[in-house]
């Protein structure tokens, strides 16, 4: 069956009555997804442009094709790259590709609150449109030197967006959930919850992310508790009520101050730690993320006193070997 998409309506604006962009030099060109100096972090990845993010969720099934277009310094490069492979988009693209720039926006935001809302806020209540040549979905196309036609979907959500901000719907405290749509990687992994800092949940970690899924947010042990009592009504698994009821009690023993968004990256490494001992490398690699970023976890957990530092070669153990399952 062939899903019918519905285009947006085009509308005309008068350019003397909008504000617009073209060019990313121009007064408002930092609203354009191709402007620079808005970095982005994805799972711990760094994305150097929101078009590099948008462009990457085509390919949630080509994490080799992610990466070619987020290694690119230029985001109309990475645009280009993602030519060649764009009638592999993911299958319903055209259903979501609306939902992923909002949401691209809104982490764009999040993550350069400053400079972005203040840029947002100072477009007032005019209209925002991108004045492009030839791309009539995204933004509008010059009908004469007054006039813009086009659905400019861009600035529609870039307007929603700024609404959001003086409203307080979204703030610089805001957590952007990852969309509840089907496939959303990122080099294969699950994409996390998104904060201003950039710091990174672990997608692998289902049990917090099937709760955010959910609608509601982990905030404390108890959440964290029910979650694996949820996990205990529906393991498929053949794992032993017992057993999991032991992985409860491991889960809740953590001890974690409850605003310590830490908790949700640590409990999968402890788990990890479990199984048996790493390296701080490997498992940068198994939570696909940089050596820094996970040597700061792991310093964090040995001062919880959770996991072991051992030397010589240096690696790392959970304190309690207590198998999981
Ligand atoms: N080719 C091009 N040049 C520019 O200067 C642009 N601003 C854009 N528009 C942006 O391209 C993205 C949409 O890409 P798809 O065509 O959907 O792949 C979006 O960020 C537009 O704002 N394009």
């Amino acid at each position: 069956m062939v899903a019918v998409v519905k285009l947006p309506e085009s509308r005309t604006y008068n350019r003397q009555e909008c504000i617009t962009f073209r060019k990313t030099a121009e007064r408002f060109g930092g609203l354009s997804n191709m402007a620079g100096g808005y970095i982005l972090n994805i799972n711990g990845v760094k994305i150097l442009t929101s078009e590099a993010l948008y462009q990457a969720c085509r390919f949630p099934h080509m994490p080799e094709v992610q990466r070619l277009i987020i290694a690119e310094r230029s985001p109309m490069t990475a645009k280009m790259k993602s030519k060649p492979y764009r009638d592999n988009s993911r299958s319903d693209w055209d259903i979501v590709r609306t939902k992923i720039m909002r949401w691209c926006l809104q982490v764009k935001l999040i993550q350069n609150w400053d400079k972005f809302s203040k840029l947002l806020l100072e477009t007032g209540d005019l209209p925002i449109v991108e004045d492009s040549r030839k791309d009539d979905f995204w933004g509008a196309k010059p009908e004469d030197e007054e006039f813009l036609t086009g659905a400019n979907v861009l600035g529609r959500l870039l307007m929603q967006v700024r609404e959001q901000i003086a409203s307080g719907k979204l703030t610089s405290e805001t957590i952007v959930q990852p969309l509840p749509i089907q496939d959303f990687l990122l080099y294969g992994q699950d994409i996390s919850p998104i904060v201003a800092s950039g710091e990174y949940y672990p997608g692998s970690y289902m049990r917090s992310l099937d709760l955010i899924k959910s609608g509601s947010q982990p905030s404390s042990d108890v959440d964290l508790l029910s979650i694996s009592k949820h996990e205990l009504e529906r393991d498929e698994e053949g794992r032993s009520n017992e057993n999991l009821e032991k992985e409860l009690v491991e889960i809740a023993e953590f001890k974690f101050d409850k605003y310590d968004s830490l908790q949700f990256v640590l409990l999968p490494i402890v788990e990890k730690l479990q199984e048996s001992e790493h390296t701080d490398k490997e498992l940068a690699k198994l939570f696909t993320t940089n050596l820094k970023q996970m040597r700061d976890w792991l310093k964090r957990a040995v001062e919880l006193g959770k996991v072991r530092k051992l030397s010589k070669p240096v690696r790392y153990v959970a304190e309690s070997q207590l198998p999981l399952i």
